[in-house]
């Protein structure tokens, strides 16, 4: 059975010894995403005053994750609708209602990923609020 890792081009370098991608026959699995982009910044940070006050948007952060996971899943020639499971992992369940309505753009209850969430005392860096795992089911065309 084939198996391939990716390191994707244009994407935050992985922090850690692992790729972004890996193929493994029909199946694609996407390591754990965050909003973080290519120059470490993030997406869905932001400063709201002078004393350094940040603001972390769940929203743009968890629509920021799910782009990258779009993104990753086109260099294997898959899409969003070839993903059958889903872990999301936040840091505050109260972001559960702005994740949740910014992840039913992507899927849906009929057709969508089966899917986890659950809440975790910390993601790798402390402005991450959201980060997600997913698995696709994506035959190999030969
Ligand atoms: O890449 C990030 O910004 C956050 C994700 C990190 C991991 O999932 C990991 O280091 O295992």
């Amino acid at each position: 059975m084939s198996n391939k890792s990716r390191l994707v081009e244009g994407k935050a370098t992985p922090r850690g010894a692992y790729p972004h991608v890996k193929r493994v026959g029909d199946f694609i699995f996407i390591s754990g995403t965050s909003s973080r982009l290519p120059d470490n910044t993030f997406a869905g940070v932001h400063k709201i005053d002078e004393m350094g006050t940040m603001h972390f948007d769940i929203k743009e952060q968890t629509r920021a994750v799910l782009e990258n996971i779009k993104d990753y899943l086109a260099t294997e020639g898959a899409t969003m609708a070839d993903v059958v499971d889903v872990t999301s992992f936040l840091v505050n369940m109260n972001d559960f209602a702005g994740y949740n309505q910014v992840y039913a753009e992507y899927f849906n209850k009929e057709t969508g990923p089966t899917r986890t969430t659950v809440a975790v005392h910390q993601l790798p860096h402390p402005y991450l609020v959201v980060e997600i795992k997913a698995m696709a089911y994506s035959p190999v065309k030969s």
